[in-house]
């Protein structure tokens, strides 16, 4: 199956060459494909915090690459280059408060900066660290899409119908997806009869960027109003809710875009499987339960506004852009580590302990 979902990777959202971070702008999808070049900590930074790059996996990839920017410019200006590097390293961490992928990423390219800061030659090495974030970040998509392929196998009868929230492709990671990249190998596998899309309001991740990568792919995709969900569980033989995640928490709690918990309460009345696919970089061990996650809250504006044009009454306005689904509500958490069923405190620590399959 590897080799089938590898030849089926088209999209990629970030691309880092000639010393130069350049990102697909996402805001433009998917009527434009233009790109934003990144030359600096500070242009990434802001690439990230205005949702040029987005989804948990592609954000620490692309904090990866501008913290490698911003030590070549430490570096090159002389000096105490270390402790001008702090500034960069807070300055990409404070982009987006929710994901766990990005402070992950970051504590990996300190971890290597340590060990390699009194070199003459430092710079090599972080670049490497950041390509290896990227391509382990490929890898663990193809694991999870065959894990999580295994078990929807193991659970219904072919071909099935499959429901889906934001966008967990290859534009929110750094190659096939996660939940999407199961949704598409489950695909490939000729599992899938349908696969419904939220359209994932107030930003659209769903009817802009995981529609347009189901349809490029010629996968059967039906748009819908988030608030169709529970009546198309109801109605259209759904037999999995499957989405990404941007946090976990030891107890198996997730974070991940708004809308996500009323989807698995509402999997939970109408007897549907409710699965998370996310790489053990989004576990954070330190949080003891979703409590502790931090809720981003984005401008009003994303919600009184579509495309630029107004579309609310002038009042008080609560865009929280995440949510968190309690553990008991998932039936599985599928990881490139493998897979957590009934997820609990005491099966994440064991997870954790766990090498990677592949
Ligand atoms: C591969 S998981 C991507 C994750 O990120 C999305 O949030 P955003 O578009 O705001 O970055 C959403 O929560 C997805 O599940």
């Amino acid at each position: 199956m590897r080799d089938r979902l590898l030849a089926a990777e088209k999209v990629k959202a970030i691309d880092w060459r000639d010393n130069t971070l350049y990102l697909l702008d996402q805001r433009n999808l998917p009527f434009e494909e233009t790109w934003v070049a990144c030359d600096s900590a500070a242009r990434v930074a802001e690439a990230i915090r205005s949702m040029v790059v987005r989804g948990a996996p592609a954000i620490g990839i692309s904090a990866a690459y501008g913290l490698v920017l911003a030590a070549r410019a430490r570096f090159a200006a002389g000096g105490d280059w270390l402790a001008a590097l702090e500034a960069d390293f807070a300055l990409l961490a404070e982009s987006r408060p929710t994901g766990g992928n990005l402070f992950w990423a970051l504590n990996r390219m300190r971890e290597r900066l340590d060990r390699v800061k009194d070199l003459a030659e430092p710079l090599t090495a972080l670049e490497a660290e950041a390509m290896s974030i990227h391509e382990s970040d490929r890898e663990a998509n193809l694991t999870m899409a065959q894990l999580g392929v295994d078990l929807i196998r193991r659970h219904q009868g072919n071909p099935q119908a499959l429901l889906t929230h934001c966008n967990t492709g290859a534009l929110a990671t750094g190659g096939f997806g996660t939940a999407l990249g199961v949704i598409r190998a489950a695909w490939l596998e000729g599992m899938v009869e349908r696969v419904h899309v939220d359209e994932t309001r107030p930003w659209l991740q769903g009817s802009r960027l995981t529609a347009w990568e189901l349809a490029s792919d010629g996968i059967p995709v039906t748009l819908n109003a988030d608030a169709a969900a529970a009546h198309i569980m109801k109605t259209k033989g759904v037999t999995w809710v499957v989405v990404g995640a941007d946090r976990i928490a030891a107890n198996g709690d997730v974070a991940n875009k708004i809308g996500t918990y009323q989807l698995a309460v509402n999997a939970m009345h109408h007897g549907v499987r409710f699965m998370v696919v996310a790489s053990s970089s989004t576990i954070d061990m330190n949080l003891a339960s979703g409590d502790d996650i931090p809720i981003e809250e984005r401008d009003a504006a994303e919600l009184l506004e579509l495309a630029g044009k107004r579309v609310g009454a002038d009042v008080e306005v609560f865009n929280p852009v995440f949510d968190v689904t309690p553990a008991d509500l998932i039936d599985a958490i599928v990881t490139e580590k493998g897979v957590v069923e009934r997820p609990d405190a005491a099966k994440m620590a064991q997870l954790m302990c766990r090498k990677r399959l592949h």
